[in-house]
């Protein structure tokens, strides 16, 4: 908006004094002639309808008609005011002007008028009264002569009488007279202006989109959909057609801010359906490449350099092309070929071009002086003629042959549809940090044009082979226990899965498998790999070596299949604040399936996640734990068979947590549910097997009370005392082998690794009052999950070490 005002002004302030603007037309001139006694004299070339005109024109000025004077044809000349200054030497002082009357044909009649006035005026036209002097007392006068002479004329020549003219007076352009406006320096800027205005206003949305698109694949909104089994063309499509709609709207915009606006001669004095095909082009090339762009780059950052770089190295060639106006036709000689043809390829260098053509013709600039004028008065200046043409008509006779507007369009279309195509193909071999990439030759590849959705295919006893990189019994197992034989008892089953960034393993020979009604939860600490296991599962990341299998469908080249077993809540909550939790999952339901009873499995999942009361609240408007909960309830659509929630109670209050957890309980029937956490309470109360990561292993798996077992670190006493001293003597006394972990003011914490003694000491702890006097209170604490990771990681770091 901001934009389009500035033009605005910038153009009618530019373009304001060349136009003749209609005023007032003095109504009492007769009088004025008549109180100052001017003499007019007249003249004719013998014409016998003049005698019946005169008397006509002395009546409409209303004046004595011995003021208006017979001049003898002798006194007549081409020079110059000869015939006022005749009039005024002969000492007529109020002698005013002169007509003389020229028959020309049967229908036409000229006359001439000399003022008392250096210069002379001819008028041809009875529309054009055009008074080229800046002097209101002549320009009363001599209007009001004309007007008298004229309605003479035409009340004479047309027989008849009753005839009226109605005037219109238009004040002319200030210093200016005729169509000599081109010299005026305003308007030599407007071409190079409105080129610019154009190129700026066409690309600019272009270049917001390509951020906006980096930003949602940073957001990971891209990978999230992907879960949902949302095609990658149609993806892509979706953003294309976006940006073409926005594009349409801004090149019908433009088109009606440009035809609108006085003055603004690139527009109105150009063929409309030549500039909308020429914006809508353009703007599907941009959109094309723009969507080629958004293919490689992933990070806003580099987006918005990017964009920056390119917006601005457009907007620099449009103004350094518009500035040398018809010259920018010489590189397309023999001489600059090389850079011709990179003018014809680059979009933003190609639309320049054609702007230019259209400028040449309908905006001179400072080097055209293509007088378009007779063009104008014709119809459009720049016309389809002129746009399948050779450009620039001024610089004829030049060795080399430019392309013309339409061959540089056909160029910038076919720029376009190559983008596209490639945005297609970069996207699918190039994809970044989250997305399984294809191999460059996957269009001659088999698999692509014939997928398989049959599971278990082509799996044979050594993709199932674990890889023994630990003594542990538990992960051995845990690597050996899948065979081809009970292969379909396991809804999830990770064979030797390895995941390499910039030649480091983020995930190392993993082993996993797991079985339907189970709640598996994946523990590790942070930068372990457990993000990365779960976007192989899902499909988003190409393991670099081993199997994922998801009921049988092979993660990496099955993605499809697996996309609708598969519910998803990732780390992060993915959501579009403007849109209710309804509109998301009826959004999000009628990406993942066609149902008929759409409403009603909608209305059970806000029950489950209990949002029935907000459900049409916009999203934005919800906190933490309402989004993570929504987020936990888009996981639900479609029935998955297995649900993956990454970390989902992160930053979610007591209650609400407690709230997910009984919901994530009930959900496990007839599923698996594979769970990241950092809470290991969360994990203690929810899971039944627990694998625990280090630095991309598996280090531990089992159930929690196998692990708390195994990697028991005895039980913990908390002593309350009011003297520690005594207290520590007491322990030492009844509790030798106890070691003392903790101390503060008033709270000491011990190990203790035998039981036998430990309940001797805690009956004379309830029962002797003696020692209750400086111990208040105990509590007794069996092995944690807690205890059981750190134990875990510690031993892992040692080793590594
Ligand atoms: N796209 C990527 N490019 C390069 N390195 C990556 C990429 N994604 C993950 N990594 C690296 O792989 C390792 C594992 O990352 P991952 O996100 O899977 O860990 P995580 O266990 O999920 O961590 P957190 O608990 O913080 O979510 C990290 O060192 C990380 O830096």
């Amino acid at each position: 908006m901001t934009i389009y005002a500035i033009t605005y002004y910038a153009i009618t302030n530019a373009t304001s004094n060349i136009f003749y603007q209609d005023q007032q037309y003095p109504t009492n001139f007769a009088n004025e002639i008549k109180c100052c006694e001017y003499i007019v004299g007249y003249s004719y070339n013998g014409d016998p309808m003049m005698p019946d005109v005169i008397p006509l024109v002395v009546k409409n000025l209303d004046m004595n008609q011995s003021h208006f004077v017979h001049v003898p044809q002798q006194y007549l000349s081409n020079q110059t005011g000869l015939i006022t200054d005749t009039a005024l030497n002969s000492s007529m002082s109020n002698y005013f002007a002169t007509i003389y009357f020229n028959r020309v044909n049967e229908t036409e009649i000229d006359y001439t008028m000399y003022y008392n006035y250096s210069v002379p005026y001819n008028s041809l036209m009875l529309s054009k009264i055009d008074i080229s002097y800046n002097n209101p007392v002549l320009e009363t006068y001599a209007g009001a002569i004309q007007l008298a002479v004229e309605q003479a004329l035409i009340n004479t020549l047309s027989e008849k009488p009753e005839l009226h003219l109605t005037f219109r007076y238009r004040k002319p352009p200030s210093g200016m007279s005729g169509s000599n406006y081109n010299n005026q320096m305003s308007l030599k800027l407007l071409k190079p202006f409105a080129m610019v205005f154009i190129y700026f206003v066409l690309t600019f949305p272009c270049i917001m989109f390509l951020n906006m698109r980096a930003e949602e694949t940073q957001r990971k909104i891209r990978a999230y959909l992907k879960t949902f089994g949302v095609y990658d063309e149609i993806y892509l499509a979706s953003w294309l057609i976006d940006g073409l709609v926005g594009s349409l709207y801004n090149c019908v915009v433009l088109l009606i801010f440009g035809y609108s606006c006085p003055g603004f001669d690139f527009f109105n004095k150009t063929n409309p359906s030549i500039l909308f095909i020429v914006f809508t082009t353009y703007s599907f090339t941009i959109n094309s490449f723009c969507l080629l762009l958004g293919s490689v780059l992933t990070t806003t950052k580099g987006s918005v350099i990017l964009s920056v770089i390119i917006f601005t190295l457009g907007l620099f060639s449009s103004v350094s092309l518009s500035l040398i106006g018809p010259m920018i036709y010489n590189i397309f000689s023999g001489k600059y070929s090389f850079i011709g043809a990179i003018f014809s390829i680059v979009p933003f260098l190609n639309i320049n071009k054609i702007l230019n053509d259209i400028g040449c013709v309908t905006t001179p600039g400072i080097v055209s002086n293509f007088d378009s004028s007779e063009a104008i008065n014709n119809g459009y200046a720049y016309t389809w003629h002129n746009f399948t043409g050779p450009p620039t008509p001024e610089i004829s006779g030049v060795s080399f042959n430019p392309p013309s507007a339409f061959q540089s369009l056909n160029i910038l279309f076919a720029f376009g549809l190559v983008a596209l195509f490639f945005s297609w193909y970069l996207d699918k071999t190039l994809r970044g940090p989250f997305g399984a990439k294809k191999p460059w030759n996957f269009l001659f590849t088999r698999e692509y044009w014939t997928p398989t959705h049959i599971p278990y295919i082509n799996i044979t006893d050594y993709d199932l082979q674990g890889h023994h990189n630990s003594l542990d019994p538990d992960i051995i197992h845990e690597s050996d226990n899948v065979t081809k034989e009970n292969m379909t008892k396991y809804a999830l089953i990770i064979r030797n899965i390895t995941k390499e960034y910039h030649g480091k393993l983020a995930v190392d020979h993993l082993s996993l498998a797991a079985e339907n009604g189970k709640i598996v939860g994946l523990l590790g600490p942070n930068g372990t790999g457990k993000t990365t296991i779960i976007n192989m599962i899902t499909g988003l990341t190409n393991p670099s070596s081993g199997l994922s299998l998801v009921y049988g469908f092979n993660s990496a080249s099955q993605a499809t299949s697996i996309h609708t077993l598969i519910g998803y809540t990732p780390q992060f909550d993915v959501n579009w604040p403007a849109f209710t939790a309804r509109e998301h999952l009826r959004i999000m339901t009628s990406i993942k399936e066609k149902r008929a009873n759409l409403n009603q499995d909608i209305e059970a999942i806000l029950k489950q996640i209990r949002l029935t009361s907000v459900a049409d609240n916009p999203v934005g408007s919800y906190s933490g734990g309402m989004q993570r909960r929504l987020s936990c309830g888009l996981a639900l659509i479609g029935n998955p068979k297995i649900i993956i929630l990454d970390e989902p109670t992160t930053g979610v209050d007591p209650a609400n947590r407690l709230y997910l957890w009984r919901l994530i309980k009930s959900m496990k029937k007839d599923r698996l549910i594979l769970l990241t956490s950092h809470s290991m309470e969360e994990v203690d109360a929810l899971c039944d097997k627990i694998a625990i990561m280090s630095s991309g292993k598996l280090a531990a798996v089992g159930t929690p009370t196998h692990l708390k077992s195994k990697y028991s670190t005895g039980f913990k006493l908390h002593l309350i005392t009011s003297q520690p001293d005594q207290a520590i003597q007491t322990i030492q006394e009844y509790l030798p082998t106890a070691i003392l972990n903790q101390r503060t003011s008033n709270t000491l914490i011990y190990t203790i690794h035998h039981i036998k003694y430990l309940s001797a000491f805690l009956k004379y702890l309830s029962q002797d009052t003696s020692v209750q006097s400086f111990i208040s209170d105990w509590q007794i604490q069996g092995t944690t999950i807690e205890d059981v990771f750190l134990t875990v990681v510690a031993d892992q770091k040692l080793k590594i070490m």
